[in-house]
């Protein structure tokens, strides 16, 4: 278990915490999670109660974050809950007004953006008109003096990664958005930081080019594993790119998790409706005499789950569309309202017959589908139950399978 060598190692399992002026459950809640890689995460980004205001508005509360080194992590959220004015906090565009931020290891709080060692990437290219795509790209490295034949190697390379190998000579206005978009990211890319800020990089390209620019991120990523910072109200975008995912809402961090547990296990009812399209069902829970009410309906839940439901007796009961199913033993009646057709599934909105409330089932385009009053039925195994009054998830004992790829 120890690795006490070195200064910069933040906890120790054997001795006293060496880093002081933070609490000790932080150090033994990274440590729990991070374990011996607890070093690469003291050289990532920790956001220590952040927050920032504009005047009496708080536009990001209370933040404590601890991002890996190399780690690709998403801000996502509604517009407005705060990601943009996070990342720029990182970049130092924003002062931070009460909390601590660090960056490998160093309190930045007051370090100017230029000394802070990042590479960013904006929503709009801010390519420079006048210079040719080469000089785009490399005019930054030629400030930072570095040898031509180094910047010549990056160069080519960041070109052949993002399929710009012979555009070199032409100008920005030569280029469709998505080619500028990748000069862009090739400018950032030669710069090899240790930090890349992405500010919603992919916003301007069509749904095709979305698609082969995700894969190239990755790529980016990859090629030599800077702490990746990546901005987007697009979850598809968080779920391919991210290998965890930090959700915001109203300035506030509402989970931060992998894709997988996050889709699975929402923390809380905000998550779970925010992520999932369609997203997951909450119906209406109450739980008396050992027995469960859904939306109305009696159901037996696995008895195992008796204490923890009779700890919350007024419940959300989220189950997801496509955990739902038709049945002829169903659990909760309702009435088929109406059918949409998703290429290769069908989403059935369904009224419950207790108590009105609406239900989506997501169903495989070629199961035939009745008309008028239908059964379902759900596995016990995909179900969370969320706190009536607050919302948190209670933590039902379910089932994550994690099967995302790094
Ligand atoms: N300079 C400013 N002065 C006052 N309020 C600001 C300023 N910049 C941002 N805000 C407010 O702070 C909140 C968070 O803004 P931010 O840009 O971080 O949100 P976001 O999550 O990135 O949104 P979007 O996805 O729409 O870009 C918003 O309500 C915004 O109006």
């Amino acid at each position: 278990m120890g690795h006490c060598h070195g200064s910069r190692h933040a906890y120790c399992p054997t001795t006293p915490l060496i880093i002081p002026n933070l609490p000790t459950f932080y150090y033994e809640y990274l440590y729990a999670i991070w374990g011996e890689r607890i070093d690469e995460l003291m050289n990532g980004i920790i956001f220590e109660n952040v927050c920032k205001s504009y005047g009496e508005t708080a536009v990001v509360k209370d933040l404590n974050m601890a991002i890996q080194e190399g780690e690709r992590l998403i801000l996502l959220g509604p517009s407005g809950c705060g990601k943009t004015t996070t990342l720029r906090m990182v970049a130092g565009l924003e002062n931070i007004t009460a909390g601590t931020l660090k960056m490998g290891g160093q309190v930045v709080n007051t370090v100017e953006p230029g000394a802070r060692n990042i590479a960013m990437v904006f929503q709009n290219y801010a390519l420079y008109p006048h210079m040719t795509i080469w000089e785009n790209i490399t005019f930054g490295l030629f400030i930072q003096k570095i040898p031509i034949e180094e910047i010549k190697a990056r160069t080519k390379q960041a070109l052949e990664i993002l399929n710009l190998s012979g555009y070199e000579q032409r100008k920005p206005n030569e280029l469709s958005g998505g080619q500028k978009q990748r000069v862009a990211l090739c400018r950032s890319l030669v710069k090899q930081a240790p930090y890349f800020l992405l500010d919603e990089p992919l916003s301007n390209l069509d749904a095709q080019l979305r698609l082969q620019a995700r894969t190239e991120l990755v790529k980016i990523h990859n090629l030599y594993r800077p702490t990746f910072i990546y901005v987007t109200h697009d979850q598809v975008e968080a779920m391919t790119v991210g290998q965890r995912i930090a959700i915001m809402n109203q300035g506030a961090l509402q989970q931060l998790d992998t894709p997988d547990v996050i889709y699975q296990r929402p923390a809380n009812t905000f998550v779970a409706s925010f992520i999932g399209s369609p997203p997951m069902n909450l119906l209406q829970g109450a739980f008396r005499d050992g027995a469960l009410w859904i939306a109305g309906s009696r159901v037996n839940p696995p008895t195992k789950w008796h204490t923890l439901l009779a700890e919350h007796q007024e419940l959300w009961i989220g189950i997801r569309p496509e955990q739902c199913c038709l049945s002829d033993t169903p659990m909760l009646h309702g009435q088929i309202e109406f059918v949409e057709h998703l290429g290769s599934q069908r989403c059935i909105h369904l009224r419950l017959h207790q108590n009105g409330q609406r239900l989506l089932c997501m169903l495989p385009a070629d199961q035939p589908i009745p008309t008028g009053t239908v059964g379902v039925s759900f596995s016990w195994q995909h179900v969370n139950g969320f706190d009536g009054h607050v919302g948190k998830n209670i933590g039902l004992p379910n089932r994550i399978s994690h099967n995302y790829a790094c």
